[in-house]
Parts: C-alpha cells; structure tokens; sequence
C-alpha cells in the first residue's frame, strides 16, 4: 500500500504537457490505479487479465519484468530483460504462478550483464528469444518497429528507440478496450527514471536517443502520458548513493515534465551525454559478445540471425 500512496502522492497532480493540463486525479485514472495496489495484477474492464511483476537484480542493477495473460486457459507469459544469475529464480516464479512461459525478449544488447535468454532456452521447453532485428543479434525471432508480440489475449507494441545502442526498442502494452489500462512501457536503458542510457558505447548516439524519445512522445495520446514507465536498469548514481525502491516506476507524463537530462533542448541533452564521465561497465567483455546471441552459454540448438 506503502508503495501505491507513493505512486499516487508523485502521480495525482495535475501536469502540463504540451500546453495541456492533464488532470491525474480523475475518478477514472483513480479507478485504474487501483489495479496496481498489489503490483501483481492489472484488469481492464475486458475479459484479459494481466499479470505484472518487477524483479530485481542486485549485482547488476536489473530489472526483469515478468507478464502473463491470466484469463487465457494457458496462462502464457513473457519475461522481458532477464538476467542469468536470475533465471532460476525466474523459473520457479513462473511455474508456482502456474504460468507457461513462451517468450524470453530483450529489450537491447545489455552490457552490464549476460541475459537470461540462452539458459531460459535450455532449462524450458518452448521458449523462444526475441530481440529486434536491428541489434543484428541471433535470436529464434525478430522485431522491428511496429510489430506485436502476442501473449494470449494481450500484445505488447515493438517501438524502436535507438541511441543508447543501435537496436534498443521499447515494448508497449497494447492500446484498446481488452488491453490493461493505464498501459505500461518496457524502455529498457532507453529511457530511464529521471535520466536516460549512456550513448558512448555500442552504437549510441545522443542525438538518436533525443529523437527517439522525442519522436515518440508526439506520437503519445494524452492518456498516453499516464502510461507507466518501467526502465531495466537505475540511473547509475541513483543506484550508487541514494536507491530507493519506491523510484523503481514513474509514468510517461512525469518524465517529459521531470527528466533532467531530456526535458532539455537537444544541444544542452547532447553535451550533458558527453559529459557523464562514466565508467566502462565492468561486464562489458563478457556481456556484449554473449549477449549477441541472446546468452546461448551452451549452443545446443541452431539459431536464425
Ligand atoms: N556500473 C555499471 C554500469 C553503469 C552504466 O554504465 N549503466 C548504463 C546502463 S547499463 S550499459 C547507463 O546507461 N547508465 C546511464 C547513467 O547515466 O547512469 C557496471 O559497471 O556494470
């Protein structure tokens, strides 16, 4: 509960996006957070039930976000950024859930960890890795902007939002009236709470990841805005000196208005991204070249790519 009356005290106010105010403490907006009381489970007022977790892991400051359709007779589901070291915790959430777990999907090459595809692969039937075609990966399939990932009854939109690496994309939930409302976007290290992915590595570009965001906030219905955020990686110095786990989620809205480093114009953005300073992430060697075929530790089957 603690941790809905923090999401509503930073959420129910109202915002100017765009010379127009958004009114966030609508009954309606209201009605719908109350889905996230648990953080466990989203309904819309159709037959689709979502069910939503956010995992963590600590070595590597990763979130891993698990999805499923409850209401389908299978209980498919997904994971979105998992990690090795984690996927056996993974696994035994998913089969306590009584889920049946279909998709491994990346959001984008990680470099500060090895993803949890390749073993999530090898220890359960059926599952297929999914990372966009233009990270130029291997994985069983491939997404390009504008395509859906289907999870039962619910679907996940593919946008692509490169600049921090060349192939990131973030993954939307889908829009209409059997669809979880508010939505929820997956944006990996592309947008982060209150910063964004570093752009001097991998195929990054600053001015790319200042479109990106950028283009696709135009393209944002108003009630887009109230759309959760959910990053898979903290802002580097937030995890370093003042983590809180209450920051672990922030909406659409909040970041255009609240972001310190995109609420900037591109020229300030650009000379902030190339003064960071930060330093190699530690995994970096290991993590990339593994990650380029979605972490396949022991290749027993052939992949595409
Ligand atoms: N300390 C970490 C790496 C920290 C880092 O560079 N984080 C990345 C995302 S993972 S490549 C990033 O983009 N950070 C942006 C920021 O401004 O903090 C390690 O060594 O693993």
């Amino acid at each position: 509960m603690l941790r809905l009356n923090h999401l509503c005290s930073s959420i129910f106010s109202a915002y100017k996006i765009s010379n127009k105010t958004l009114d966030f403490s609508t009954k309606k907006f209201r009605s719908q957070m109350e889905n996230y009381t648990t953080c466990s489970e989203s309904s819309s007022s159709s037959s689709s039930k979502l069910l939503f977790r956010q995992l963590f892991e600590k070595e590597s400051s990763t979130y891993t976000y698990l999805l499923a359709d409850l209401t389908h007779p299978d209980k498919p589901a997904l994971l979105v950024d998992p990690v090795d070291k984690t996927v056996e915790r993974d696994i035994s959430l998913v089969g306590e859930l009584g889920l049946k777990l279909i998709y491994a999907i990346n959001t984008h090459v990680h470099a500060d960890h090895v993803t949890g595809t390749g073993l999530l692969k090898n220890k359960v039937d059926g599952v297929k890795s999914i990372i966009s075609k233009s990270s130029n990966s291997k994985a069983d399939l491939f997404v390009d902007h504008g395509d859906k990932i289907q999870i039962g009854n619910l679907f996940l939109e593919v946008r692509a939002t490169p600049g921090h690496t060349l192939g990131c994309v973030t993954y939307v939930t889908g829009d209409g009236p059997d669809q979880p409302q508010p939505r929820m976007a997956f944006t990996g290290d592309a947008l982060l709470i209150r910063g964004c992915g570093r752009t001097d590595l991998q195929g990054g570009s600053s001015s790319q990841l200042y479109k990106s965001v950028h283009s696709q906030a135009r393209t944002w219905k108003s009630e887009e805005a109230f759309s959760f955020l959910f990053s898979s990686s903290l802002l580097n110095e937030k995890y370093a000196c003042c983590f809180d786990i209450y920051d672990s989620v922030s909406t659409v809205g909040e970041e255009m208005l609240y972001n310190p480093r995109l609420t900037k114009d591109e020229e300030t953005f650009e000379n902030i991204m190339q003064n960071l300073k930060l330093s190699y992430p530690k995994m970096m060697d290991v993590a990339v070249p593994a990650n380029m075929v979605c972490g396949l530790q022991d290749v027993t089957k052939p992949l595409s790519g």
